[in-house]
């Protein structure tokens, strides 16, 4: 993170990526600015909450111009750091792990997931949507020193051991889909999404607050 972006609040940082795809895709269709309110219809973010997160990056839109999308692109860019691509490993190639790398993750930002470990050995020394699968016990020796970020999608019971194996190797993020809470040191960064939590946060949302600001 560069210091520009530790100053953003958490909640924008998160906004981020959002308000990025959106104004990617108006300006391949040729829009050259953008109101706060066209935004806020598109990415689903109050105007006011929309104008709130982009002062805090000097974008402040003018009256009746609104922004700049390339000056938003570029600062967007350089932000979330997509001048340069993140490598991703990914370990567990069943049904999400699977699902994942069919998925393009290049087609919104810089990501890319470049290799994949499991233990089937069926599914070891094939490539699934054009990634490599080895074995995890060749975790060590395959996984390259500039792979920092791992999802992983095994079964809850092995998440923790592949984890500390993980940042042995140097991993510094990972995107856990596991049921499993993980146990790291302070300087590795675990993102946990739970879909059963989700919905559950969903529902609860939609019955105790009906009308309220979503941002
Ligand atoms: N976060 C969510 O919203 C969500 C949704 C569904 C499933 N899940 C969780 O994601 C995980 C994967 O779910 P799934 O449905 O893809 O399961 P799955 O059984 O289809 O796939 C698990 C894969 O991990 C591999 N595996 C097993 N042990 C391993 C190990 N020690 N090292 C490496 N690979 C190993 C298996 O061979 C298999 O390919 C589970 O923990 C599940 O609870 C999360």
């Amino acid at each position: 993170m560069n210091i520009e972006q530790s100053k953003i609040p958490q909640a924008t940082a998160k906004r981020l990526p959002l308000y990025y795809r959106f104004l990617k895709n108006l300006h391949s269709s040729g829009k050259q600015r953008v109101s706060s309110a066209e935004l806020s219809d598109a990415v689903k973010v109050d105007s006011a909450t929309i104008r709130r997160d982009f002062s805090y990056f000097g974008a402040l839109g003018k009256k009746g111009y609104g922004y700049n999308v390339n000056y938003l692109i570029s600062f967007f860019r350089k932000t979330l750091d997509q001048d340069e691509t993140t490598k991703v490993c990914l370990i567990g190639v069943g049904n999400l792990g699977t699902a994942f790398l069919h998925y393009n993750f290049t087609k919104n930002n810089n990501t890319v997931i470049s290799l994949a470990f499991d233990v089937d050995n069926e599914k070891v020394g094939t490539d699934i949507g054009g990634i490599p699968v080895f074995h995890l016990d060749d975790l060590e020796e395959n996984l390259p020193d500039d792979v920092t970020v791992a999802i992983l999608t095994v079964p809850a019971p092995a998440a923790q051991s592949i984890t500390d194996r993980l940042i042995t190797k140097g991993i510094k993020g990972i995107l856990n889909f596991t049921p499993a809470r993980l146990t790291v040191p302070d300087d590795i960064r675990i993102h946990h999404i739970d879909l059963a939590v989700e919905l559950q946060s969903l529902v609860y949302f939609l019955k105790h607050y009906p009308n309220e600001d979503k941002s």
